[in-house]
């Protein structure tokens, strides 16, 4: 069995690599990062560490590599081959690799007629159908609805803390032991992978958002306030009092705003909701806050792990996301020198002010109730640390 998956990153390797080696398959991945496709190639396999406090390690064997750039016809060939193409590059990488997808798939069809299913693993909503998205935008008329037939999308969910790593050894990856991977299951085309590890489930909403606006939302408090704060690392902020009660305040504003959604059982969200915040503690990784914060316009995006909470919470409760809405506020206080999307949001600031920088990332009306409460808590904010 084969797969081939773009992004040989710290998810790639660390989480979706590891899954399909259990389950039997080789894997190709396929990358920009040249050194890391050559260490692949010459050791053909690589460590994943459990970071817990028995720490447990997987050689994940059967890998290789391609680098994208200097051998695109050798992606093309192993997408003919593929039993599974996987994704995680991240959400704006997604219509960068869309055109070379888009060949892999229009050469299999000259030789096969079997199913194939792509699956994205990025941090976002429909992840998959923007990849399925831009590789029609390839695709000719008449090609379409072959292509429509025979190849899947299915959207995912995945759910693993995977920090930067700092080894010796540059294949090794440090994950946490807990991971999720949720599969729309009715997208999927032909048969159904085989891979333990995956649930498949028929309806993924309330799965990626359970996960994006609990995990990812609550990450983004000790990663933006506790940037502000001066703190490095996430297990640091998660230490401070005030990044605490900024943490619970907004996992129960979008815990309310998902309970009402989903009529999730609020005792069961509750405990997932502790579960998270344990994780962001665990004191066997060491995860930096400018890795969870990078990327702030994507994170302040209208479906994201922010706005999208908070303007669900407006709109179930008619009342004001106070916790949410300090740390958009800290989201717009976050500088990065090396972060381009941080460097970019200061610039937007700079030029159109604090106001009309939120409504333009978050796509939200000009006189939409949340951004005077961003507005307040960013005043408040500046006021208390002078
Ligand atoms: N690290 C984590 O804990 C988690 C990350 N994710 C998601 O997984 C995705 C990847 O994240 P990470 O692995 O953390 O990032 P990463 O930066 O470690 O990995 C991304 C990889 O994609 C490669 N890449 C960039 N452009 C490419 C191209 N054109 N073709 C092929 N490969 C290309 C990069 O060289 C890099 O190796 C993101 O969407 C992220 O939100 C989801 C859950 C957990
Ligand atoms: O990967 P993104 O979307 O940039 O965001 C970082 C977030 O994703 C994760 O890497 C994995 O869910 C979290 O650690 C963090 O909340």
């Amino acid at each position: 069995m084969l797969a081939v998956h773009f992004g040989a990153g710290n998810i790639g390797r660390g989480f979706i690599g590891s899954l399909l080696y259990q389950a039997n398959y080789h894997t190709i991945f396929v990358d920009v990062n040249d050194e890391v496709i050559q260490k692949l190639n010459e050791k053909q396999q690589y460590n994943v560490r459990l970071a817990a406090e028995t720490s447990k390690t997987l050689t994940v064997k059967n890998v290789s590599g391609i680098n994208s750039i200097s051998n695109p016809n050798k992606v093309i060939q192993a997408i003919v081959e593929a039993d599974i193409v996987t994704t995680a590059v991240g959400p704006n990488i997604l219509p960068v690799i869309s055109e070379l997808v888009a060949e892999g798939l229009r050469e299999r069809l000259k030789s096969s007629k079997k199913p194939l299913n792509i699956i994205a693993c990025e941090n976002m909503i429909g992840g998959s159908s923007l990849l399925k998205e831009k590789v029609m935008e390839h695709v000719t008329k008449e090609e379409f609805i072959t292509f429509d037939t025979m190849f899947g999308f299915p959207n995912a969910a995945v759910d693993r803390i995977v920090p930067n790593q700092s080894h010796h050894d540059l294949l090794e990856v440090s994950v946490e032991p807990y991971y999720e991977w949720v599969v729309e299951e009715t997208a999927i085309k032909g048969e159904k992978p085989s891979i333990e590890g995956i649930t498949y489930v028929s309806d993924l909403t309330p799965y990626i958002e359970r996960k994006l606006f609990t995990v990812n939302t609550g990450h983004t408090v000790p990663a933006y306030v506790g940037r502000y704060l001066g703190y490095t690392t996430i297990n640091d902020a998660m230490n401070d009092k005030t990044v605490q009660e900024i943490i619970r305040g907004a996992l129960t504003e979008s815990g309310e705003a998902l309970i009402q959604a989903y009529q999730f059982d609020r005792e069961k969200h509750q405990a997932y909701v502790d579960k998270i915040i344990e994780r962001f503690m665990n004191p066997y990784i060491s995860d930096e806050v400018t890795r969870v914060g990078r990327g702030p316009i994507r994170k302040l995006g209208p479906q994201d792990r922010l706005i999208r909470p908070a303007t669900m919470y407006m709109d179930v409760t008619g009342k004001a996301p106070r916790y949410l809405a300090k740390t958009i506020a800290a989201v717009l206080e976050y500088h990065n020198e090396t972060d381009e999307e941080a460097v970019k949001l200061q610039q937007m600031i700079t030029n159109k002010g604090y106001e009309k920088t939120v409504q333009l990332v978050s796509e939200l009306d000009v006189d939409h109730r949340l951004i005077p409460v961003v507005m307040k808590q960013l005043e408040e904010m500046k006021a208390l640390t002078g």
